[in-house]
């Protein structure tokens, strides 16, 4: 028998201009040489200056696709990225538990990098109490985990605070992201199932070019564990590779330009890892 090519999956929305979303992911899983499937929930007519539309998929569609998938494909490892509306959350969360896609990288987007919402209001109850709960890991950038926690966050121990309180939500293991304001370091903070917890610093690039950047990082965080290594290994790489994906820019569009997904991830590329900060 042929041995069986990894597989994992993306639930997300598509990007008309191609630097976020489902092609950020699929970009992402083709530079770690992984196959990768995808169900489409929304399509948005979107460019590097913002999002000028969104049409979501009707719900039994979503459920189509997802029941496609599980009768053919073997997904080792899933992420979805933005869910759009409450009753597309529902549908995901009931998938997810209907049929076995590996672990659930939960990337809980919220606004695009131009100011376009791309999860409702109504949606933000639903995320926490059906989809957190089967989430291996969760990767909110700062505004996002204010939402969902409900609490301001203004300091290293706020976001540590936040990741505790992500963590009662049910979602074993937190990561969230640093890339948001204008520090000179960018700062990730890790919090992991058995308790390990540490910050992940990189520098800053001064570059309007990170559309998807919250794409790429769960997406290489979701091929790493399809290709077999452990959650910590996982984010490390992933880390490094978005990091990549920044440095090695390419130009396209005249606003918050894509990402290169297919860099040369070098030694400067690893993060500083702290225990403190
Ligand atoms: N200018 C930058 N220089 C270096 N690293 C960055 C920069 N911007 C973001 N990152 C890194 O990229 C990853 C994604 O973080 P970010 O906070 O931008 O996610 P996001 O807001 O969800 O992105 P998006 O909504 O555009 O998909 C993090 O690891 C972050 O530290
Ligand atoms: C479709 C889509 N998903 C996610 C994001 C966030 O990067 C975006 N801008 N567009």
């Amino acid at each position: 028998m042929v041995n069986e090519t990894p597989q994992v999956m993306t639930i997300a929305g598509t990007d008309s201009s191609g630097g976020a979303g489902m092609t950020a992911d699929l970009n992402t899983f083709a530079a770690h040489g992984i196959y990768g499937a995808n169900i489409v929930v929304s399509v948005t007519a979107q460019n590097t200056l913002g999002v000028q539309h969104v049409h979501m998929l009707p719900p039994d569609m979503v459920m189509a696709q997802l029941q496609s998938v599980a009768d053919d494909l073997a997904i080792r490892a899933v992420k979805t990225g933005m869910l759009g509306d409450a009753a597309t959350v529902k549908t995901v969360a009931q998938g997810l538990q209907q049929f076995n896609f590996g672990p659930l990288i939960l990337d809980p987007v919220m606004v695009a990098k131009g100011g376009a919402q791309l999860l409702s209001d109504e949606a933000v109850a639903t995320v926490r109490t059906t989809l957190m709960p089967l989430a291996t890991l969760i990767t909110p950038n700062i505004p996002e985990a204010e939402v969902l926690t409900g609490r301001t966050i203004q300091s290293p121990s706020d976001i540590m605070a936040a990741a505790d309180r992500l963590h009662s939500f049910g979602t074993k293991n937190i990561l969230i992201k640093g890339g948001h304001g204008n520090a000179h370091m960018v700062t990730d903070y890790v919090r992991l199932e058995n308790g390990e917890h540490f910050w992940l610093q990189t520098t800053r690039f001064d570059t309007p070019r990170t559309h998807g950047t919250g794409d790429t990082i769960s997406a290489a965080i979701t091929a790493q564990l399809g290709l077999g290594v452990t959650l910590k290994t996982a984010i490390m790489h992933a880390k490094a590779y978005v990091d990549a994906t920044i440095r090695d820019g390419i130009a396209v569009g005249h606003g918050h330009g894509p990402l290169n997904h297919f860099p040369k991830v070098t030694a400067e590329n690893q993060p500083e890892v702290y225990d403190e900060i």
